[in-house]
């Protein structure tokens, strides 16, 4: 087991890669789908349960953990890994963007963001030092800096000017981060959807040095179009020898996009969030399995899936316990959406490293019907 932060390229296959991230708690594969695990729990999972779909890091976050229970508080009893029994690795977004979608009135300036919990109403701040300080005291392994990511629609002297306060906000993390060996700092890339823009913010990371990068300011309704023009060219600006990490996507079509285009890891709620909805992603598209049509379908979800819902139980069980509203219900699509996610990253892996990744993604988009199946 390392004591240092690594990242090893095994494979290429056009601008697709694929390789190993090492850290003190453990190793992660790249290309790598990260669970959210927001307020210190992925919802409605054991964290065994989370390991067995085959994920070897997650999410958490500054924003939630700072208003509930407090970082200072899971500090005091032994840190985030601790606190949730998970040993692995953890990510943790430095809080910007959740203030801005999910605080209440908000103070932005350039020290920092001052908001009022959306808890309980109380008055807090963030800034770049915060951030560090709150990321520390969790333990995460992965620390990400304090950003702000534009709301659309922006002008794109907005979006200059959100960048460029972004980037002062990149030296202040890696100012306050420090040297903690075997533990990452990565930077966010900001620039909407302007290539110029896109540029500046590289450069003006990598004059800083970060131990990985993120595509930040994406998959934030601009579409996959659109998302996929900036993926075209942003991630070729960043260093080839560290971990491209593009923030919170997404859907299975979207993951298999990123990962062509130089992507080595993403997070995003959609797999959990939408499996308590009743909404099932397989490799032939997806179930709404709150359908009538599935109350008398003996068969499972996805024959050649052998997660647990898919091993034992049929679709109209799963009708029945989603129309019953039973707890059963969110743990069982859950599971199976992380597991399908986890088994579209190995897939996706094992292809980059055989040289076969444009017959596995031309598979991936012919298997996939249009529509509820
Ligand atoms: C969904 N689209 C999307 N999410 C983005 C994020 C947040 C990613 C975090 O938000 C949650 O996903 C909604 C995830 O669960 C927690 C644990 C809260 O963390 C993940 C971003 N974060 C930062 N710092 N900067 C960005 O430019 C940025 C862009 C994003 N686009
Ligand atoms: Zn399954």
């Amino acid at each position: 087991m390392t004591q240092r932060f690594g990242f090893q390229l095994h494979a290429t296959d056009g601008r697709a890669r694929t390789g190993v991230i090492s850290t003190p708690r453990g190793e992660i594969r790249t290309p790598a789908f990260m669970p959210v695990g927001t307020a210190a729990t992925v919802k409605a999972m054991l964290p065994e349960s989370v390991r067995a779909t085959g994920a070897d890091i997650l999410l958490g976050n500054t924003y939630h953990l700072m208003l509930r229970p407090t970082a200072e508080r899971i500090a005091r009893l032994g840190g985030l890994h601790k606190f949730m029994n998970w040993d692995r690795p953890i990510l943790t977004d430095s809080g910007g963007f959740q203030v801005m979608s999910l605080a209440s009135l908000r103070k932005l300036t350039e020290e920092g963001v001052r908001f009022s919990s959306h808890v309980d109403g109380s008055k807090h701040m963030l800034s770049p030092e915060r951030s560090m300080e709150i990321q520390r005291l969790l333990g995460s392994d992965i620390v990400m800096c304090f950003d702000e990511c534009p709301a659309l629609p922006a002008t794109e002297d907005e979006v200059a000017k959100s960048m460029r306060l972004s980037m002062r906000w990149a030296q202040r993390s890696r100012d306050a981060f420090g040297d903690r060996p075997g533990h990452a700092l990565f930077g966010i890339m900001q620039g909407g959807v302007t290539p110029e823009l896109r540029e500046e913010s590289a450069e003006a990371l990598k004059a800083i040095g970060f131990d990985g990068y993120a595509v930040g300011g994406l998959a934030v309704g601009e579409g996959q179009e659109a998302m996929f023009g900036v993926l075209d060219y942003a991630p070729g600006y960043l260093p080839e020898d560290k971990p491209r990490y593009l923030m919170g996507v997404g859907k299975p079509d979207d993951i298999v996009g990123a990962v062509e285009r130089g992507i080595d890891m993403m997070d995003c709620v959609l797999p959990s969030r939408s499996g308590r909805t009743g909404q099932a992603w397989t490799r032939r598209g997806q179930v709404n399995i709150k359908n009538a049509r599935h109350q008398d379908d003996p068969r499972p979800l996805d024959e050649n899936c052998t997660c647990p819902a898919c091993r034992s139980y049929s679709r109209a069980y799963l009708h029945h316990v989603f129309r019953a509203g039973e707890m059963i219900s969110g743990m069982l699509l859950t599971w199976h959406n992380l597991h399908y996610y986890q088994e579209l990253m190995q897939g996706l892996r094992d292809a980059i490293a055989e040289g076969r990744l444009a017959a596995f993604v031309a598979d991936f988009h012919a298997q996939r019907g249009a529509g509820d199946i």
